[in-house]
C-alpha cells in the first residue's frame, strides 16, 4: 500500500487489514512516498517523520511491514519504480497494490500506467466522499483491478493535519502512538513565535 501517510490514520489501516483478509495476503507492505509529484503544490512533512509514524502505526500487526524503497530513491516518487523494485526483490510474489477509490480514479494519470497493471493487481478500496463513476472503472483493465468495499471511515490526513493545527484532538482518528509522535515533534503546528520577535 503506497501513501504519503502525513500522517497515517485508521482509514489506511482498515483498508490494509481488509484487503489482507480479502485476498489472504502473506503481508501488507506500507510504502511511504518520497516526493509525491501530484502533491507538489503543498508542503509534505519530511519523509523520515512519515516513515516513523507508519512504523509505529503498524508495529503490532505481524502481517504489516514498512518499506523504505520510495523514501530512499532520489527524485519524484512514481509507483512504476516502486513496483519494479518490489518485483526485483520478490521475483516469485504476486503483487497487489492497495489504493483508495480517489487514487484509483486518477490512476490513468500515473506514469507508465499501462505497465503498472503488468506488475501488480490493483485493489481499490471504497472511501467516503469519493465515488468511482462507471466510466472511470470501465476504462481500467477489468482483470487487473478489483474494488473492495471496506467499512467506511471518513478520515483523511488533511483533516488530521488541520485538526492538530487548530488544537483539536486526533485521538482515535490515528493510532495512539502516532498522536504522541505528532505531539513530541510538534508536527502540523505553526512555528512558535520567537521571543525576540
Ligand atoms: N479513509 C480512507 N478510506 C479508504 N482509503 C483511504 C482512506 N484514506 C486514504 N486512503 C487511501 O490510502 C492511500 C494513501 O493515502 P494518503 O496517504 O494520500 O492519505 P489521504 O488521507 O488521502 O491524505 P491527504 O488528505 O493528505 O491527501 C490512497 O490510495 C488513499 O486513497
Ligand atoms: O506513479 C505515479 O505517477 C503516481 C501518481 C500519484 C500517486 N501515486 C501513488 O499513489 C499512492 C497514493 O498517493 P497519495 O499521493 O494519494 O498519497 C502513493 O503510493 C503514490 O506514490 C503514484
Amino acid at each position: 500500500m503506497g501513501g504519503t501517510f502525513d500522517p497515517i490514520h485508521h482509514g489506511h489501516l482498515v483498508a490494509a487489514s481488509e484487503v489482507q483478509s480479502w485476498f489472504d495476503l502473506d503481508e501488507v507492505v506500507f510504502v511511504p512516498t518520497g516526493q509525491p509529484w501530484q502533491k507538489a503544490d503543498r508542503e509534505v512533512s519530511p519523509a523520515e517523520h512519515r516513515y516513523l509514524m507508519t512504523v509505529i502505526a503498524t508495529a503490532a500487526n505481524p502481517r504489516f511491514e514498512v518499506s523504505r524503497v520510495d523514501i530512499e530513491r532520489d527524485g519524484l516518487t512514481y509507483t512504476i519504480d516502486t513496483l519494479r523494485e518490489l518485483r526485483a526483490a520478490n521475483p516469485d510474489a504476486d503483487l497487489y497494490f492497495i489504493t483508495g477509490a480517489d487514487a484509483l480514479a486518477a490512476i490513468l494519470t500515473w506514469r507508465d500506467h499501462d505497465e503498472l497493471f503488468d506488475l501488480a493487481h490493483f485493489v481499490g478500496c471504497t472511501r467516503p466522499g469519493h465515488e468511482l463513476d462507471a466510466q472511470t472503472l470501465a476504462d481500467l483493465p477489468q482483470d487487473r483491478v478489483t474494488l473492495v468495499e471496506i467499512p467506511a471511515l471518513a478520515i483523511s490526513s488533511t483533516d488530521c493535519r488541520q485538526r492538530v493545527g487548530a488544537g483539536e484532538p486526533v485521538w482515535y482518528l490515528v493510532p495512539d502512538g502516532v498522536v504522541q509522535y505528532i505531539g513530541k515533534h510538534r508536527l502540523y503546528r505553526s512555528p512558535e513565535p520567537r521571543e525576540d520577535a
